[in-house]
């Protein structure tokens, strides 16, 4: 692979580049329109394709987003997706080529983050992605589940919900609403992305080629005081056999402001007649229906790692967010793919703020850029990787304030793929 083989995508070129893409995901053409949304959300600058003469061997490209970091920030993170290598050109260093050219490419644009959803976890760690968060998949028996009865989120005597009154409402006509409220989410949770324009459609996205005997996409918002406190997104997938219906509901996003709306959201969900199971994920690790739940165990779940983080300036990603308590730590970073990281950083921060410089200073910490980014959004501990044997402690004590200051109260959560 030589690098005048790749080059960023012309827009006339896009149906040719999207095909391979397609094909090394196995070749089963997506609908109209998801094609039209994936074209529409592509930034051709941001978008390489690998030639072997006028064929397309390779595809990748990145979003310019912003993501959500502990302390609210939101900083400018290149949103990795659509890599591919067609089947016939594998293991010959193109997705190597793609990965090198696009994170200098991101070095360039000053973009301090690198992410992706990976399709398989083993592809990534080599150029310095690591899992920087998780989330909770389930299905919930519904017939044996109940959801709890909070304070000030019961079901009142007149049947309504905690003063939340739900209705339900065409997903589209209601989209600009529910991306108002998502915005408003959207610091509250570290790995959140804004939404730049039309991704919003992703939310309503509802192919009916691709409901697998769902029904239409359905939304009911949760109202209080005339304001909308919150939404959910679902399918219905009715099933029958001898004994009576056996329906399950699909959930795609529960979204609300407050405990009550939420509960009140939930509890419709699971309560929606001839139905006997609730799916839902990804939610967050930490999410507040685990609390809500009689039956935990009854609710099948799994945990999967979602978002994967590279840091791609350590210095200025590890300032960008702030610190649970007062930290001044000397990190010794190993990156090879990006060597412009490696080295030793003083990082000195708090819940205020940070600044993160190069330092000749003695390393306390040993860890490489992989492990920084897991820790990086709150979602996994330094305590946790030390105890793989992934991070090195040279100074007694630097691992358990470091790990402090980097913990986050609120779990990382990124709502959707891309
Ligand atoms: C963010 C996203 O879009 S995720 C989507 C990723 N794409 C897919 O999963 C689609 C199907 N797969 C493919 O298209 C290709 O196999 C890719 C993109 C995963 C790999 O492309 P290739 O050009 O074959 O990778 P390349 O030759 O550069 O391999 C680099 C290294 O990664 C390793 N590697 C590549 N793919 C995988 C894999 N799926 N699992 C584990 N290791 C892998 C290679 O063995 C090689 O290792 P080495 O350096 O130790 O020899």
């Amino acid at each position: 692979m030589t690098s005048t083989d790749l080059r960023v995508l012309r827009p006339e070129e896009w149906d040719t580049w999207y095909r391979t893409f397609e094909l090394a995901f196995g070749g089963v053409p997506e609908s109209d329109e998801e094609r039209a949304l994936w074209r529409d959300v592509t930034d051709f600058g941001r978008t390489l394709a690998a030639w072997d003469g006028d064929q397309v061997a390779g595809t990748a490209l990145s979003h310019p987003f912003r993501l959500s970091v502990p302390g609210g920030a939101l900083v400018a993170a290149a949103g990795v997706s659509a890599v591919g290598v067609a089947p016939t050109h594998r293991r010959r260093g193109i997705l190597t080529a793609m990965m090198r050219r696009q994170l200098d490419d991101v070095r360039a644009a000053g973009e301090p983050l690198a992410v992706l959803c990976a399709s398989e976890p083993e592809i990534y760690g080599r150029f310095g992605y690591g899992p920087a968060a998780y989330a909770l998949f389930g299905e919930a028996d519904t017939a044996r589940v109940s959801l709890a009865a909070s304070p000030g989120t019961d079901n009142g005597p007149d049947g309504d919900t905690g003063g939340v009154r739900l209705r339900l409402a065409d997903p589209e006509e209601s989209l600009a609403e529910c991306e108002a409220l998502y915005a408003r989410r959207l610091t509250a949770r570290p790995g959140m992305i804004r939404r730049l324009p039309h991704w919003e459609r992703l939310g309503v996205l509802d192919p009916a080629g691709e409901r697998d005997g769902a029904s239409p996409l359905r939304c009911v918002l949760a109202e209080s005081g005339g304001e909308l406190r919150g939404y959910a997104r679902y399918a219905v997938k009715p099933d029958w056999d001898l004994s009576g219906p056996k329906g399950a509901v699909v959930v795609r996003d529960v979204e609300a402001l407050d405990p009550a709306a939420y509960a009140a959201l939930w509890r419709y969900l699971f309560g929606i007649d001839l139905t006997s199971a609730v799916r839902f994920g990804p939610r967050p690790v930490d999410d507040p229906l685990r609390h809500l739940v009689s039956n935990l165990r009854r609710c099948g779940l799994r945990v999967r790692d979602t978002l994967h983080l590279r840091p791609v300036d350590v210095g200025a990603a590890l300032a960008a967010r702030t610190y649970t308590t007062a930290v001044d730590v000397v990190l010794e970073v190993g990156d090879d793919f990006c060597p412009w990281n490696a080295g030793r950083w003083r990082l000195a921060g708090d819940t205020g703020g940070a600044v993160c410089e190069r330092t000749g200073d003695p390393a306390e910490l040993v860890l490489g850029v992989r492990e920084l980014g897991e820790v990086y959004l709150g979602g996994t501990s330094l305590a946790a990787l030390a105890g793989a044997g992934r991070v090195r402690e040279l100074r007694p004590g630097a691992l358990e304030r470091a790990d402090a200051a980097f913990s986050w109260p609120v779990a990382p959560w990124l709502p959707h793929g891309f």
